[in-house]
């Protein structure tokens, strides 16, 4: 973050990889969809790097394993009502916050700022998630990958969170586990800050074009402080 910038008054938070670690319950609904086909389950690790793109993109992947192009169009409407009804009735009872992530959105909310949840995961799965897990609370806003025309990596959801606070892109900060987040908020012209705990695609987070990687959101609400404590 630079020096002399103008000081951050909201945080955009990405939910999977950066929250919460979801992949155990993408391996149950996953696996339930699949056996519905008489598919063999899959494996957390072939998950992680499938996870951040929406539903839409992973349902496609998942199915890509076994199928081609002309079978998943034929199935997919299908899977997709599987997924989601096998999803919503599991949905948070394997997922874990990371460390680091009630304490760092206490920490940023005590220094003033706004925050949003902005996520790929559609809104029904979304908002009863952040409700169970105790972080609806801290959220002003919530965006599902569902609830505006585009999604990450579109600047879209960022730049509504920025109209809805009435706040420039300049002051205020995303903060996500991947490529995804970083293209959304470099091209919505916020900073980003990176988690390296997540799932970002199967690729390294140093990878990702960012204005720094924190360990934790308890980190990034550090970072946000010092940026803001060298402001007048
Ligand atoms: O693709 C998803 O379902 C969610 O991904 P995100 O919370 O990392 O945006
Ligand atoms: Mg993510």
């Amino acid at each position: 973050m630079r020096p002399g910038a103008a000081p951050i008054r909201a945080a955009i938070i990405d939910l999977d990889g950066t929250m919460l670690d979801t992949v155990p319950d993408f391996e149950l609904a996953l696996n339930a969809m699949r056996a519905e086909f008489h598919l063999a389950p899959i494996g957390q690790e072939l998950i992680k790097p499938m996870v951040g793109k929406g539903s839409e993109k992973l349902i496609r992947d998942v199915l890509a394993l076994d199928y081609d192009a002309a079978r998943i169009e034929a199935v997919h409407d299908e899977a997709m009502a599987h997924y989601q009804r096998h999803y919503l009735a599991i949905n948070g009872e394997r997922s874990v916050l990371f460390d680091g992530v009630l304490e760092g959105l206490a920490a940023l909310k005590a220094m003033g700022l706004r925050l949003a949840c902005v996520t790929n995961k559609p809104i029904a799965f979304t908002t009863p998630l952040l409700a169970q897990k105790g972080l609806a609370p801290f959220f002003e806003l919530v965006y599902g990958g569902d609830s505006l025309p585009r999604k990450k990596p579109d600047p879209m959801p960022l730049l509504q969170v920025c109209r809805d606070f009435d706040l420039p892109p300049a002051q205020v900060v995303a903060i996500g586990d991947s490529s995804n987040d970083a293209e959304a908020a470099r091209a919505a012209h916020c900073f980003v800050l990176t988690v390296p705990y997540g799932y970002n695609h199967g690729r390294p987070v140093q990878d990702i074009d960012s204005d720094g990687i924190v360990n934790s959101l308890l980190d990034a609400a550090e970072l946000v402080r010092a940026h803001n404590s060298t402001q007048h």
